[in-house]
């Protein structure tokens, strides 16, 4: 589903490069940690999936295909297949949590019968049936990530990138968090997340690839997060 075939990542200005030949494979399906120490090239990793930034040598697969050779009009298409989720959420604050996971449909096209009949769906799923007419700020952390992970599943992606999603989040909340990611890899979604959290990583017991200075240093299934 994702592969990293040598990948290389400079960036301008910079004399070390963020990923140095980086080679991994990840099935469909998978549940992986991307675990290592701040500026080893974690958010690097995810932002080549999603071609946010070019590989400088290498290729990058997904879903089959190189995305360097991918051409501009074709990245929008790519990226409706990856949802992502971020440490801060990032919701709509002047929309409901109903309005911000519509709008993820809205933006690619869906009618509107579909819109409607979907959102509710998805809003049972992550757990906050009910709470479709509040705004992000009436909601917990906890709560507000979960409006975040249903916008980016909403469209039911193959690949769910997560980057720090229970970074700001307490250990009791975080697990709830990590039970939905579960359940969402196991309806067959690649699910890559990338943390500093090593209760979690140790809970769950999931593939880990370490990354230390742009190189990747150990590969574990059911791994934890540290030696
Ligand atoms: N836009 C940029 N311009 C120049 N250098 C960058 C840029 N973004 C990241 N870097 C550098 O690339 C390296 C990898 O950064 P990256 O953000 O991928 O690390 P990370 O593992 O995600 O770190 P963190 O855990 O702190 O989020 C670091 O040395 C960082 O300073």
């Amino acid at each position: 589903m994702i592969r990293f075939d040598a990948v290389t990542m400079s960036y301008p200005r910079t004399n070390r490069p963020a990923l140095g030949a980086v080679d991994v494979e990840i099935g469909k399906g998978e549940f992986v940690f991307l675990v290592g120490p701040s500026g080893s090239g974690k958010s690097t990793f995810l932002r080549l999936v999603l071609k946010e930034e070019r590989a400088t040598a290498g290729a990058v697969y997904v879903a089959g295909r190189d995305v360097s050779r991918l051409p501009a009009w074709k990245v929008p298409a790519l990226r409706r297949q990856i949802g992502v989720v971020f440490q801060d959420f990032r919701l709509l604050p002047g929309k409901t949590v109903s309005q911000n996971v519509a709008f993820a449909l809205e933006v690619i096209g869906k009618p509107r019968s579909v819109v409607r009949a979907v959102v509710p769906e998805v809003l049972e799923l992550v757990g906050l049936q009910g709470k479709g007419d509040r705004m992000p700020d009436e909601l917990s952390g906890g709560e507000q990530q979960r409006v975040a992970i249903a916008r980016a599943f909403v469209n039911r992606p193959t690949i769910l990138l997560a980057d720090e999603p229970t970074g700001n989040l307490d250990p009791s909340t975080s697990v709830g968090i990590m039970r939905l990611l579960d359940r969402i890899n196991r309806t067959g979604t690649t699910v890559v997340m990338a943390t500093h959290d090593n209760d979690i990583v140790d809970q769950m017991r999931k593939r880990v690839v370490e990354l230390d200075e742009g190189q990747v240093v150990r590969d574990q299934s059911r791994g934890v997060y540290g030696y």
